[in-house]
């Protein structure tokens, strides 16, 4: 599903966020890429979804060698992976329906199963009864459960959720876990870059830990971090 092999990121400044990751993450899993601040998650996040392209090694998503890809391609691969961000990213003027509707219609979905897949997703993540409201009008956990459904509506394989906790209060981000459990169990691969070590340590899943720009660790059922 995911598999790095070799990977090192050296960026233009010669900054060298990643040095050899080796990463093989399989369908259905659910994986918290946990470190420091700098440590190289998102760079890898990136890296997924052919933000920036390596300096070293290859990267497969689905099959596909993301070196293979021509810029025409890229797109498609988007598809195949959902992102969500701390920040959300909604779009301020457009209405909740809207902001997900969008998703398909950039897609091309028939323009009959717009409104039936949008209500399915709003359904999965809770929000049935706001599909008017604007982004303002919504708690940040709302937000962020707008972004998820925004996120999957294309039933990617995969999901990646670069802290998609870190603007919440601890209440609403164990709610957020429960929908990214929901959105798991459905099939989809889960990819989530987090410091948030309480959800780590008690909703136990895969860790891959990174520290300047290596995996120091890969367990399963691991823990945020072994000191103190
Ligand atoms: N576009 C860029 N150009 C140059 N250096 C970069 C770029 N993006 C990231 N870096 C550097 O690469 C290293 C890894 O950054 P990255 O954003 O992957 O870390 P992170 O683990 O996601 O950190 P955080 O938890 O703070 O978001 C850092 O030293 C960062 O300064």
């Amino acid at each position: 599903m995911i598999e790095m092999k070799k990977v090192g990121k050296t960026y233009p400044n010669g900054v060298q966020a990643l040095k050899d990751i080796n990463i093989h993450i399989d369908k259905e899993e659910f994986v918290y890429v946990v470190g420091p601040s700098g440590a190289g998650k998102t760079s890898i996040i990136k890296l997924i979804i052919r933000e920036v392209v390596p300096t070293e090694g290859t990267i497969h998503v689905n099959g596909t060698n993301l070196g293979d890809l021509t810029k025409k391609q890229i797109p498609y691969l988007r598809r195949k992976i959902g992102v969500v961000f701390q920040d959300f990213k909604l779009f301020p003027k457009l209405s909740v329906f809207e902001n997900i509707a969008f998703a398909l219609e950039v897609t091309e979905e028939p323009p009959d199963r717009i409104k039936p897949r949008v209500m399915e997703v709003l359904d999965l993540v809770k929000l049935k009864n706001k599909t008017r409201h604007k982004p303002r009008e919504l708690s940040g956990g709302e937000q962020q459960r707008v972004a998820m459904a925004r996120a999957v509506v294309n039933r990617p394989a995969i999901l990646i959720a670069d802290e998609p906790t870190g603007n919440l209060d601890p209440e609403t981000a164990w709610s957020i876990m429960g929908t990214l459990e929901d959105i798991n169990h459905r099939g989809t691969t889960v990819v989530m870059a987090t410091h948030n070590s309480h959800i780590v340590n008690h909703l136990k899943k895969r860790v891959i830990a990174i520290d300047d720009g290596n995996v120091l660790r890969d367990e399963w059922r691991g823990a945020y971090s072994y000191e103190a």
